[in-house]
């Protein structure tokens, strides 16, 4: 009786053991997955200092001046030199190729950490005024409401849109607006993302050719954001670059009100992904690698935890700077004229208006995070070539 009762003690004692094991193995795959998420730099990444020469393509209405305020930030936070317009220009040369000498104070100054206003991409005069380790990378969007949007913010700019009611009828007979290729204006137009990264957008969208353009976008990008996709892109571009959660938060810029924004009909939308095939293929294919790259580098559970960490963080951020909980203000609406964006065309783009009564450090944040990027673009060339005369921003009157 005694030996069965100390063989009963023995085998709980054992069962016991067992679950004790069992619950730590559980807590440290809990705390494991948890630290996972709080690691600054990311398990399998090679460690070292935060990426500080990068070249943005800032292709147009993809979300571009969203990404812009995040390097213009970075590059104010970390005094770095940023490549700006010379003199009075807002852009780097565009719709013309890229020219080194597009650039203020090229020449005198060797190189620039951060290159990242509107170009046409040209790249031996982009090395002639970037460091050969720089990280390029650029951002791409549908290109249907790319050029939904587009349509509407170029209406009275590009002789193509002028003369059409519609996009509807635009798409409808595009070769009745777009009657002359050649002109600068109309390449807004017609594959405009395409334009942007130096190709052709009147080829033939053939397959060898398209292939070997898409080719040499990856031979030098690093890395292709996607617009749809902007919170799980910059996931993976922090983790590219090794920055810190805070310099990849930002608010969404230069977005239209709803009045501004045409609902297209199937059929439209069908005409516009042939009337910009070149931009379709380009975006299939880098819609296609971010998530290919997303899945091998993060998996979908890691990734949904640092998704969820950089919309916490913008909440909170939107709680302490922003007005009425952060809700998109019209042009009249905004109080602040040097947080006023600029209002081309038809398009009727919003902004912020900051909460009152920030303290001084406060402000200077929450003022970064919304400031529309002409503003931007000034503040930074009065910081870096403060004996140069200021960049004029004509609808502020300055
Ligand atoms: N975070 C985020 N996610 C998705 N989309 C975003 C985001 N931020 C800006 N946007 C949209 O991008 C459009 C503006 O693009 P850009 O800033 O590149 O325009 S510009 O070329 O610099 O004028 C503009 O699109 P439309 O509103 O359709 O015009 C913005 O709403």
């Amino acid at each position: 009786m005694m030996s069965m009762l100390g063989g009963l003690k023995r085998y709980f004692r054992v069962i016991l053991l067992l679950l004790l094991a069992l619950t730590l193995l559980l807590l440290a795959g809990f705390l494991h997955s948890d630290l996972e998420l709080d690691t600054p730099l990311f398990g399998g990444q090679a460690e070292g200092p935060p990426v500080t020469n990068i070249m943005f393509l800032k292709t147009h209405k993809t979300a571009s001046s969203t990404v812009l305020n995040i390097l213009y930030r970075f590059a104010e936070t970390h005094n770095l030199s940023v490549a700006l317009p010379a003199g009075s220009r807002v852009h780097l040369g565009y719709p013309w190729l890229f020219l080194a000498r597009y650039v203020e104070g090229v020449g005198s100054q060797q190189r620039f950490n951060i290159m990242c206003n509107h170009l046409r991409f040209n790249l031996p005069q982009v090395q002639k005024v970037m460091p050969n380790d720089t990280f390029y990378f650029s951002i791409l969007r549908n290109p249907v409401f790319q050029l939904e949007s587009s349509f509407i913010y170029y209406k009275t700019y590009a002789p193509a849109f002028r003369g059409a009611p519609s996009l509807d009828a635009f798409l409808a007979s595009p070769r009745t607006f777009y009657n002359d290729s050649r002109l600068l204006r109309n390449v807004y137009a017609k594959n405009n993302m395409w334009f942007d990264f130096g190709f052709d957008p009147n080829a033939q969208c053939e397959e060898g050719y398209v292939r070997a353009r898409i080719a040499e976008v990856e031979r030098r990008f690093q890395l292709v954001l996607i617009a749809e996709h902007l919170d799980e892109s910059l996931v993976l571009l922090r983790r590219r670059l090794r920055w810190a959660l805070d310099d990849v938060v930002a608010f969404r810029l230069n977005s239209r009100s709803a009045r501004s924004v045409a609902r297209l009909s199937p059929e439209t939308r069908e005409r516009a992904r042939s009337w910009c095939a070149l931009d379709w293929r380009l975006y299939e294919h880098f819609n296609r690698t971010l998530w290919a790259q997303l899945r091998a580098e993060l998996g979908p559970r890691r990734l949904r935890g640092e998704v969820e960490r950089l919309r916490a963080r913008r909440r909170e951020l939107a709680t302490l700077c922003l007005q009425d909980g952060g809700a998109l203000k019209n042009h009249t609406q905004i109080r602040d004229p040097r947080l006023r964006p600029y209002q081309p065309g038809k398009a009727d783009i919003l902004g912020y208006n900051l909460r009152p009564g920030l303290d001084n450090r406060t402000l200077g944040v929450c003022q970064r995070l919304v400031m529309p990027e002409l503003q931007y673009m000034a503040r930074l060339y009065a910081l870096q070539f403060p004996e140069k005369p200021r960049k004029n921003i004509p609808f502020l009157g300055a």
